[in-house]
Order: structure tokens, then sequence, then C-alpha cells
């Protein structure tokens, strides 16, 4: 056992260590032969993960070695498990010849080495993406130390596509321009990612995000690093970039270096987001909104999956995009509105457009693989395939059209013909996936080729010409070629015909090689030769086709910087004809967008509500009218915010969410769910939703309200919208009472923003007779014979109360129970009676503070009393009149108090 222990591990399992050692944080694909292998902890992990079997091979220190593979023909799906669950993957290849490890001597390892990191940001194979999704990886900077005044910039690639993208952030806003980009790995330097301040924000994202050593964030150095990668003396080119851009791009730089090892990521210029230029939206309200996923972590049921019409990859991963980051800028928004509906009215046009797309390869994701070197036929294929719809739909393309698709037709245009000419001229019709085994060049495409192949696969009618000419030239009619192991190919011919094989000067191209009792056997050069041509024609063959496919991938990357805008094109293509479509069949009309702050919707509709109500009971949607546009008697010009009471069950949630829906899309330049709709540009967009208890970060629900109650108030401005449903309701009455006081009064106060408030809390009603821009509305129910009808109408006006037992008992409560229930709410509501309830408003702490914080108009008998004051006339009145006045006005103050 002790001899055991102390045996020094086989070389293999000694460079398997040393290995596994510079990549600790990896599971380790260990390749040995056809088979990955994974050793140790990184078995018993995979094993778990994948459900493959553990078994053992040889010892190490005493102790089996516990062992599982994975066969490397089917990798991909394996990886694509891993990367799931968080895992990351070091690939360690072998990178010489076994043949080359046996010169060194029996014993000797074939040489390894680590080629690829697979992260859940930096994958690029088909398989392991979602095609309709972007795969973003994002590197957080931050410079200027922790303090509130610190800078920070997020740099983000898709590496798939090549996409590369800058912004700078604040404290303020970074959850939010993180969350728009919905990246799936993050790398922060490490310093950063321990801050405290940061940990719940960096928390939302688990695994995803990774510390990663300060020096790939160094600020010193990353002009120049960036510099270098893009093979560029300065990046006056690219535009002015901050310094924490700089360090962010640096950084993101580093990572993929570190990643990709060799492979050398075509990388777009960076391009600046400008701030301000998007719809800001927090990672609270994209949840609580179900933008790109609903609230259980399904693209199914999200406004997303809702409205996406579009056929091709790329384009369902710009409209994700777009989706994420609604824009700010009328005129960009119009120009989008234009390009859909140039294809609402031209009916023919979208539908043929459409079909030209529908099929498509991915071409963005074919080039970037061809790029890292991973891509195969198939991606050359996919290029070829792009290139020749690109001309079609520019051949067909009208020539009046809005600029977007001006720009697009003319990127399509552009596409190299040459290129194309040459893949279609080389590729096969049908290619497959990977270049190892040939067969993917084109029959007549290269004449060296063809003899090869010809040569291969027609060696017999090679042999059997030749055999009738060497008949022919030598008059001896059954001389035949024929082969063996010793031979190989030799001509044979009866004793008593030798002689004619013989040349009359004895100088003969038939080489007599063996005398059997009937028979003599002869070679010449030329059978020689035809043995090693058809011998390597397979080898020659295939050197032939991968010599063409470098020619072809060289050629593509090339122009990959045309293509690259070409499959852009085709993707501006796909999103605007998808969501003319969507416009037509679901009847949604285009908004009209400004810079003002009106917001009137007419006629709205919530587009994943009534695409369930459709697909389900079949019942018709209501839809409904909001106007929070300033109001007309409005002296300050401030959008109005609606506060909306109405039984459990009503709708108001759904009213709610549309009218935050509506905004999204008229920003992303699509159609609405609205009979009209004008709408002055949201610049932030809020949506909370009360009781949400936030286990997750170890808060309880009142915190959680309040950190986000608070982080609304102080964010929001004339622009934003908020929606704020049930605010409150997660807490004690009073508490959850106060809360929504002390969000609603601000919000019209001081914030003066757009809102829609859903409350349970009826005595929040009040406030509209104090607050000049706020309205009442509610959800009209009707009653019959004990029942609640929901009637989903929004009405002006105040709920009468509240039908919760009503709902209570359609959803199932025990009779008894019910009975009980209404037995208990008649008890409480004579007890609220009086003066109680009317002083409460005025008597909540918390609101009280507000209301010193903020103006807050005089109540009712002061409203009086400066009524009375303002009528006055000093100089019209008699000295009687003025005592007269003198009396009444201290009377009404009196009765104020
Ligand atoms: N405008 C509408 N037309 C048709 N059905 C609707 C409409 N609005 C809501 N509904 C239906 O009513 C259900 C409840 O709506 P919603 O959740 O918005 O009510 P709520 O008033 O917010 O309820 P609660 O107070 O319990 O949260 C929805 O799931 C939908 O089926």
């Amino acid at each position: 056992m002790t001899a055991d222990k102390d045996a020094a591990p086989t070389p293999m399992m000694a460079q398997y260590i040393e290995i596994k050692a510079a990549n600790p944080d990896c599971l380790l694909f260990y390749r040995m032969g056809d088979f990955y292998e994974l050793f140790f902890d990184d078995a018993a992990e995979a094993s778990r993960t994948l459900g493959i079997t553990l078994t053992k091979r040889g010892k190490h220190l005493g102790e089996d070695i516990p062992m599982a593979g994975v066969p490397v023909v089917s990798a991909d799906e394996y990886l694509q498990k891993l990367i799931a669950f968080g895992h990351r993957v070091a690939v360690c290849e072998q990178v010489e010849d076994p043949a080359e490890a046996r010169k060194r001597g029996a014993k000797s390892v074939v040489k390894r080495d680590v080629v690829r990191l697979v992260t859940p940001g930096t994958i690029t194979e088909e398989a392991l993406l979602e095609p309709g999704r972007p795969n973003h990886l994002m590197a957080l900077a931050r410079l200027g130390g922790a303090g509130r005044n610190a800078a920070f910039a997020l740099a983000w690639t898709d590496l798939s596509t090549g996409s590369f993208r800058l912004v700078e952030s604040d404290i303020d806003r970074l959850a939010t321009d993180i969350a728009a980009v919905e990246p799936s790995e993050i790398v922060v330097a490490e310093p950063v990612f321990h801050d405290e301040t940061l940990q719940p924000l960096l928390r939302r994202y688990g695994r995803a995000a990774r510390p990663e050593p300060q020096a790939l964030f160094d600020g010193a150095t990353a002009e120049e690093r960036v510099c270098r990668f893009f093979g560029v003396a300065t990046l006056a080119g690219f535009g002015g970039f901050s310094r924490v851009e700089l360090a962010a791009a640096a950084a993101l730089i580093a990572y993929l270096g570190k990643t990709q090892m060799a492979a050398r990521p075509a990388l777009q210029r960076p391009e600046r987001v400008v701030a301000g230029s998007l719809m800001q939206i927090d990672p609270a309200t994209r949840a609580s909104l179900e933008l790109t996923r609903t609230m259980s972590g399904k693209r199914q049921g999200s406004l997303l999956s809702t409205i996406d019409r579009t056929v091709t990859g790329a384009g369902a991963r710009l409209l994700a995009g777009r989706l994420a980051a609604p824009l700010t800028d009328p005129a960009a928004i119009r120009a989008r509105q234009a390009s859909v509906g140039a294809f609402v009215a031209d009916m023919p046009n979208r539908q043929r457009l459409r079909a030209a797309l529908t099929g498509l390869p991915d071409t963005e994701r074919a080039l970037s693989r061809l790029s890292l070197g991973r891509g195969g036929p198939r991606a050359l294929a996919a290029i070829r395939d792009g290139l020749e719809a690109g001309f079609a739909v520019a051949a067909a393309a009208d020539t009046e059209l809005p600029d977007e698709l001006r720009d697009a037709v003319a990127a399509l245009a552009a596409l190299p013909r040459s290129l194309h000419q040459a893949l279609s001229e080389t590729l096969a019709d049908q290619v497959p996936l990977i270049k190892r085994d040939g067969g993917f060049v084109r029959d007549g495409a290269i004449p060296a080729l063809d003899a090869a192949r010809a040569l291969r696969e027609n060696s017999r009618r090679v042999i059997a010409e030749l055999q009738g000419r060497y008949a022919a030239e030598t008059g001896v009619r059954n001389l035949r070629i024929k082969h063996n192991n010793v031979l190989g190919y030799f001509v044979e011919v009866g004793e008593a015909q030798a002689k004619a094989l013989a040349g009359e000067d004895g100088e003969t191209r038939f080489i007599h090689r063996q005398t059997l009792a009937s028979a003599m056997r002869f070679t010449t050069s030329e059978l020689g030769e035809l043995e090693t041509r058809i011998a390597g024609a397979a080898t020659e063959a295939l050197r032939i086709e991968l010599e063409a496919f470098e020619r072809l991938v060289a050629a593509v990357g090339e122009a990959a910087e045309a293509l690259r805008r070409g499959a852009e094109a085709l993707a501006v293509l796909d999103v605007s004809t998808a969501l003319a479509e969507l416009a037509v069949a679901e009847e949604w009309t285009p908004p009209h967008v400004d810079d003002s702050l009106a917001f009137t919707v007419e006629g709205g509709r919530h587009p994943v509500v009534e695409a369930a109500l459709k697909a389900g009971s079949g019942e018709p949607f209501v839809s409904n009218d909001c106007d929070l546009s300033p109001p007309g008697a409005s002296r300050d010009g401030f959008g109005a915010i609606w506060l909306l009471t109405g039984p459990n069950m009503g709708g108001k949630s759904t009213f709610l969410r549309q009218n935050a829906l509506i905004a999204v899309l008229a920003q992303i330049g699509s159609c609405v769910p609205a009979t009209r709709a004008h709408l002055g540009v949201v610049d932030r967009l809020f949506s909370r939703v009360g009781a949400s208890d936030d286990h997750a970060e170890g808060r309880s629900t009142f915190m959680v309200e309040m950190v986000e109650t608070a982080a609304i108030l102080n964010q929001a401005g004339e622009r934003a919208l908020v929606i704020l449903d049930e605010i409150g309701r997660g807490t004690a009455t009073y508490d959850g009472l106060s809360i929504a006081f002390a969000a609603v009064e601000p919000l019209h106060e001081v914030n003066h923003c757009r809102a829609l408030f859903a409350t349970h809390f009826h005595e929040m009603t009040a406030l509209a007779a104090r607050l000049t821009r706020m309205r009442n509305a509610t959800m009209r129910v009707k009653e019959w014979e004990g029942e609640v009808v929901f009637l989903h109408e929004v009405t002006a006006g105040v709920a009468d109360r509240s039908y919760g037992i009503q709902v209570a008992k359609l959803a199932g409560l025990p009779a008894k129970a019910v009975e009980r229930a209404r037995q208990v709410l008649a008890e409480l509501e004579r007890g609220e009676q009086g003066e109680k309830r009317t002083a409460f408003v005025d008597d909540l702490p918390l609101f009280s503070a507000v209301a010193q914080r903020v103006e807050t108009p005089a109540p009712e008998a002061h409203d009086k009393l400066r009524d009375a004051l303002a009528a006055l006339d000093p100089d019209s009145l008699s000295p009687r009149e003025a005592l007269e006045a003198l009396y009444s006005l201290t009377a009404l103050l009196r009765a104020s108090r």
C-alpha cells in the first residue's frame, strides 16, 4: 500500500495534473483518442450533471482515479448542458501526431494543450446557441475608486456575430444599463467584484458574473491594447472614447484572448451607445413587464415571443435587441416606423420578401465561426446562400423606400459578386457538416480534383481502358491486368504470347516480374504510376478540397465587412416585415411619437393577455383608453397620474402593464395594440408590483418595496412613465398605506412624471381632490344575484369596494368560510366608520413627513378661506363691510382647525 501511495503518477497523469492545475476553475476535457475524458472531481461533477457513467482508470496516490468521458463527435451536446449549469470547460487537445511522440520513446506522452475555454459568453457553435437570442459577453470596468463618483463603463460583444459596443455608466444607472444587454457572462475586476455595494447587482447574474485579474482592466495600457487588437495606430478613426470605456474594451479583448487562445475573433469596430439615446428600463421593470421572459424565466408568454414574427435567426436577434433597448429620439423612432409602414402598405412585397428570407441560414454566425477557424463547409454554404438571397432581395426592391430600408438594400447591392461566384462554382449544392472527409467541392469545379476523384472512383474503368490499349498495341487479345499484394498491378499473358510483349530490339516497356506454369507477369512504369496515383488519389482529392476550403475561407475573411453589413440588412428587412405582418394580423396602429409629454391611448390592449384569451377561452379582450397627457387645466404642463381602484381580478394589472408595453412597442418603432395613440417619448420606465418577496437577496417584502419606491422617487423625471401595482400591499395595512401615500404625492409634486397607480387602499382616492393632475379611475363590475361580473372596463371614478369575498368565492373558498368572511367584513366596516377614517389620511406620520417636504395644497377649509380672501377687493369695501369680512374670515379659520 505504502509503495502504491508513493508511486509517481504515470507520465500521462502527470501531464493531466499539470494542465488541470493551470485551469482550476474549469472542467477539463482531456482528449484521448475519440473521447474527451474527465478525471477526479471533474469526472464526478460531469457524471452528476450529464448523467454519464463514472468509471475508474488507474490509481493516483493509492486511490482509484474516477473517470468519465464524452465522445468527441457529440461533445457539443454535453458542452451545452455543462454551460447551462454554469460550468466553464477547458478543451484540451492533442497538439502533435502520436507518431512524433513515439519517436521520443515508447513511454512518452502525446503533447496536449488547452486550445480553448468554453464559457457562457464565448460560445459560437450553432448547437450551443439559441438561434433567436443574442449571446453577449460583457466587461464591466470601473475607474476612480469605490465612491459614488466612480466612472463605470460596459463593453460587450456577441462573439457569434462580432458586434462590439460600449457605453459609459454610473452607479445609479449601472443595473439598468447591464440589464439592457442581457449578458450571458460578465467579467469584472477582482476588487470591483468584491465591492459590497455592487454585490446585490452582480449576484443577480450568479455564476455568469466572474472576477478576473485587475491587470485585464488596466486603464494605463488600455488604449494601446485596443489599438493592437484592431491593428491601428490610433483610435481616432473609431470616434472618441473615454478612459473608462477603453478600460472596458481592453478587458473584453484580453478576456477573449484568454478564452480563445490562438483564434482571433473578427470583432467589428467598437460602437459607442450614446447615453440617453435609449429608454432606461431597470431589471425589476423588465422582469415585471415580462419583456423577453416571463417571471418564471420562460420565453413563451413573454412580450417578445408574442410579437416575434421574424423568419430568420438574425431577425429574431435584432428584434430581441430592439425590444431590450427602445429608443428615445422621436426622429429615429419615426425612421423605423416608416420601414414598418412601407411593408404594412405593400402586402405583395412583404410576402415576397418573407418567403425569400424564410429558411435562410444564419450568415452572421457562419461568418463569425469561419473567422474563428471553427466553421465547416456548411458555414461557407450559408454565406453563399445569404449572398444569393441578398442579391435577389436587392434586385426586387422598390426604388421608393424609406431611409432605413434604402440603406439596407444598398448594403445588399454592394455584396461581393465575385465571392458569390467563387462559392457557387466551387461548393456542392449539399455539403457535409465537417470538412475532414471532403466531399463538399462540386464536380467540375477543379480539374485536378476531378482527375483524382475519377481515379479513385473509376479505378476499374481506368484499368480496363489500359488493358484494352495494351491488348490492341501488342495484339494479345487475352492480355489481362490483375492485382495482388506482392506485385501490385501487373500485366498477365499466356507463356506463348510473352514474346509479343518483348520489343524487337529487346527494349520493352513491359518489365518481366514473374513466370508461372502457364503465364508470365509483367509490370510497366505506367502501371506503377497508376498504382501510386490510385493509392494517393483519395489523399490527393482531400488535399485539393481542403486547399479550396482554405482559399474560400480567406476570400470570405476579406469580404467580412461587406458580408456583415449584408447580414444586418437582411435582419432589418426581416424585422420590418415581421412587425408589419404583426400589425396587419393583429390590427395594430402606428402611434404618433413626439417629444411632448402626451400619453393618450385609445382602445388599448394587452398583447400577451389578448393572445392568451384568444388561444384559451376565446373571450374577447376589452380595450381601454388611457390619458396621462398634461390635463388641459394643468398650469404646469406636466403629465397626469391615474389612481386605479377596483376589485381583485378586475383587470387592473393588465391595464397598467398594457400601457407600459404600448410605450415600449412605440419606441422600438413598432405599431401598437390600440386604435390610436399619441406618445411623448418616455425616457425611463418603471414598473413595480407590490409584495414580491425577494428572498434571493435576503430582504423582506417591506424593505424591497421601500428600496424600489425610493429608487423611483430618486430617479424619475418628467419624461418617465411609472407603473405602480398595489405598492404597499405586502405589509400591515397602515404601513402599506403609508408607503402608497409616500409614493404618490412626490410623484405628483416633485417628480412630475406620468404614472398609473393601482391600489386597494380606497383612502387614497381622496388625494384626487388635492393633487391637480391626479385622476381616479376604476374597473367596472356588475353585481348580479350576489355574484360579481367583471367587465374589464376602465372608467372615471372610484371603486365602491374590493369584492374580495366574491372573488374568494369564485376561487372556490368553502361556503362556510365565505360566510364567516362576510360577517367579519361587516363588523370591520361598522368599526371603521366616522371620524377615524376620514382623519386617517392626514394622521400618517410618513405622509406628514412627505407633506412637509413637498408643498402640500391646503385642505378644503383652507381652500374656502383662500377663496374668500381672494374674493375680497379692499379698495371697494366700506369700513363696515370690511369689519364683516374680517368676522367671516375668522369664522372660516376656526372651522378649518
Ligand atoms: N381588458 C380585459 N379584457 C378581457 N379580459 C381581461 C382584461 N383585463 C383582464 N382580463 C382578465 O382578467 C384576469 C385578471 O386580470 P388582472 O390580473 O389584471 O386583475 P387585477 O385587477 O390586477 O387583479 P388583482 O387585484 O387580483 O391583482 C386576466 O388574467 C385576464 O384573463
